[in-house]
């Protein structure tokens, strides 16, 4: 059954558009990790989060209703056992006993109550299990729609979010606490629901056998009502401390794994040892607390369990004995009385699951709260085949609400310019070009290619007319086609190649174990960081944009790939419009403009030749390069 084209897609992130959205210092993943909410913060908090639940529970809205009658019928039915016993026994013997002397057959008697008991007992039985399996289909729609709505969500969110989040948070999101959501709605809130309404039922049943046994009843409630607040008060502070410590464990053994060559490079293992092993035992720590409050919970529920069937047969047992009860109502007052807080154990276990269900909740409702911040325009402008001219206009920028990287500038790109972009690090290099791909947007000002504001762009549009090939040369999982495809995935083999041979990667593709079908995960098609850069090359010339952007591409390779790479640089370069940010002074000189950057500023703007011949910050650098390459650097 495949339910993604019904996931809940929302057109507002739960929780932007009420009314009691006053709490702008939770919005989205703010709120996170803090321990100290106020009393207004929590219901912001717990309402996002029933939102979140109506909207998932939306599309399954008439079966929840069914499972939720089918639960009440079947409970119904199993709290009615104990007054069909005693029924039988105090209406149902003595009309046998007296059939029998009056010489009849007690037969029918006995098909009546036995065919009563069956009956029950065959509806309790069967909507039991029909309910379980209702259950198990509605919650794991439910979760199918949450899993793809958060993958999607997050996939969305701008460059800005997942800088600051980083990427163990949004693992422990996908995972974790979607396995706390899971384990509640398959069993958690069935066994909770059903629980909770046998008790109903069976002390239902114990107020019609006999109300002044339904008083003992109601006194044994008070203690155990005090004892599941207790419980509840304290777990929920306790659960919510669990889950921060448990993202705190998943995203350093993440962070770790993820560099795991700075890891064994700085020698941080054992460091990283002991830091995991802090984080750890800290979130041991909340679990052992955690279940030391149910380790008080249960004993009193049992204690006072047994205390109330003590009760109500020393009550009715003299009674009996009066002659004012009769004995049927008697035993079924303690068979009832012995089940009725049967399910409250069972609810107070699951409600540790609920607790940990509520906090993952909370935290993935915030997470899906979060908007990107780079946005598609509601009516864009179509662009299909941009020329590549770009012009900044007052352009202002800085990250979030940060300092001002780029102060007020313009700058005019025309078509088919190749612009090499130069400066000391931390410049503002790669903030310019992360502006012209669209990952950020400005500040204030404008930004245009062709004439058109970026941000008035479509993505689709965007993303055919600029693309950015960065240093790391990411490969995807999949084979070497796939990834120089990944831009156009209905390129043919044939344009693939062509991709391959115009950038020079085509010969080392085919010398790979099974050429362009090779699998780039698998050990045989590990390529080098010069082949991975070749391969990126290809994708972007089978992309074919109108404005390339290479972020420091060739700046990490030795000589021999870096000749190789430049070879293919220069085929790819073609006429286009072209933004390179180079530390080498070969990238530099197939440019035919220069811009220095230095504090977010064009301090200086030429041909290579010009500039050299100003004496400025470029012809120094010039000059520092020269004295490399003479020196064998280069
Ligand atoms: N994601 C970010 N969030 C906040 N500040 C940032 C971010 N990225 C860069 N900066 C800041 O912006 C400034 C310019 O950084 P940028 O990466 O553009 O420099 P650069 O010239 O490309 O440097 P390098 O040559 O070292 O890559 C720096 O002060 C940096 O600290």
């Amino acid at each position: 059954m495949s339910r993604t084209p019904s996931t809940p897609q929302p057109s507002r992130a739960p929780g932007t558009d009420t009314p009691e959205n006053d709490s702008p210092t939770l919005l989205g993943v703010r709120g996170e990790e803090r321990l100290d909410l106020s009393v207004a913060e929590r219901r912001y908090i717990r309402q996002r989060s029933w939102r979140l639940l109506a909207d998932l529970a939306r599309p399954v809205k008439w079966k929840l209703i069914l499972t939720a009658v089918l639960v009440v019928i079947s409970n119904a039915a199993r709290a009615a056992f104990p007054l069909i016993i005693a029924w039988a026994i105090d209406w149902g013997l003595p009309e046998i006993v007296s059939t029998l002397e009056a010489g009849g057959s007690a037969g029918t008697v006995m098909a009546v109550v036995g065919g009563t008991y069956l009956a029950a007992a065959l509806t309790a039985g069967l909507l039991l299990g029909t309910y379980t399996w209702m259950t198990a289909r509605v919650s794991q729609a439910m979760l199918l729609d949450l899993r793809v709505w958060v993958f999607r969500h997050t996939q969305r969110l701008s460059l800005e979010f997942h800088e600051t989040y980083t990427s163990g948070r949004v693992i422990s999101r996908q995972t974790s606490d979607l396995e706390s959501l899971r384990e509640l709605l398959d069993q958690g809130v069935s066994s909770l629901v059903s629980g909770m309404m046998f008790m109903l039922f069976t002390a239902a049943s114990i107020f019609i056998l006999d109300w002044r046994s339904g008083l003992i009843l109601l006194v044994a409630f008070i203690p155990v009502t005090i004892a599941v607040r207790w419980y509840q008060v304290r777990s929920e502070a306790v659960y919510r401390e669990s889950r921060v410590s448990s993202a705190r464990m998943i995203v350093h053994f993440v962070e770790t794994m993820t560099g795991i060559r700075a890891v064994q490079a700085f020698r941080r293992q054992r460091a990283n040892d002991e830091k995991y092993e802090r984080l750890a035992t800290k979130y041991r720590d909340d679990m052992v607390r955690s279940l030391n409050l149910f380790g008080v919970l249960q004993p009193t529920l049992v204690i006072t369990g047994n205390l109330t069937v003590v009760a109500l047969l020393l009550f009715g047992g003299f009674r009996v004995l009066d002659g004012t009860l009769a004995v049927g109502v008697l035993v079924a007052l303690l068979l009832a009385g012995k089940r009725v807080f049967q399910p409250m154990e069972q609810v107070a276990m699951f409600y540790s699951s609920f607790q940990s269900a509520t906090a993952a909740l909370e935290k993935v409702s915030g997470l899906l709260e979060e908007m990107p911040t780079v946005r598609e325009a509601d009516r864009p402008v179509p662009l299909p085949a941009a020329e590549g001219r770009l012009e900044f206009r007052d352009a202002v920028f800085g990250y979030g609400d940060g300092k001002v990287i780029l102060p007020e500038f313009d700058l005019t790109i025309p078509a088919g310019q190749t612009v090499a972009v130069v400066g000391q690090t931390g410049a503002g290099k790669s903030t310019l070009v992360k502006l012209i791909a669209r990952f950020y947007d400005l500040s204030s000002g404008s930004l245009t290619l062709d004439g058109v504001e970026l941000n008035e762009l479509s993505q689709a549009d965007l993303r055919r007319n600029v693309v950015m090939v960065t240093q790391e040369a990411f490969l995807f999982s999949g084979t070497v086609a796939e990834n120089i495809a990944l831009g156009r995935p209905d390129a043919s083999d044939a344009e693939i190649q062509a991709a391959a041979q115009a950038v020079g990667a085509h010969e080392f593709i085919l010398a790979l174990p099974e050429g362009y079908d090779t699998d780039v995960t698998k050990r045989g098609g590990r390529l080098s960081a010069g082949q991975r850069q070749l391969v990126s090359f290809a994708r972007a010339f089978l992309a074919d944009p109108a404005v390339l952007i290479l972020d420091e591409a060739t700046s990490s390779l030795d000589l021999p790939s870096e000749r190789l790479v430049q070879a293919g640089l220069e085929r790819l370069l073609g006429n286009r419009t072209a933004l390179i940010i180079a530390h080498r002074l070969s990238t530099v000189e197939i440019a035919d403009r220069v811009l220095v950057v230095h504090d977010g500023r064009v301090v200086e703007d030429g041909s290579p030749a010009e500039l050299i011949a100003s004496g400025g910050r470029f012809a120094e650098l010039h000059g520092a390069w020269r004295n490399s390459l003479v020196s064998g650097d280069e």
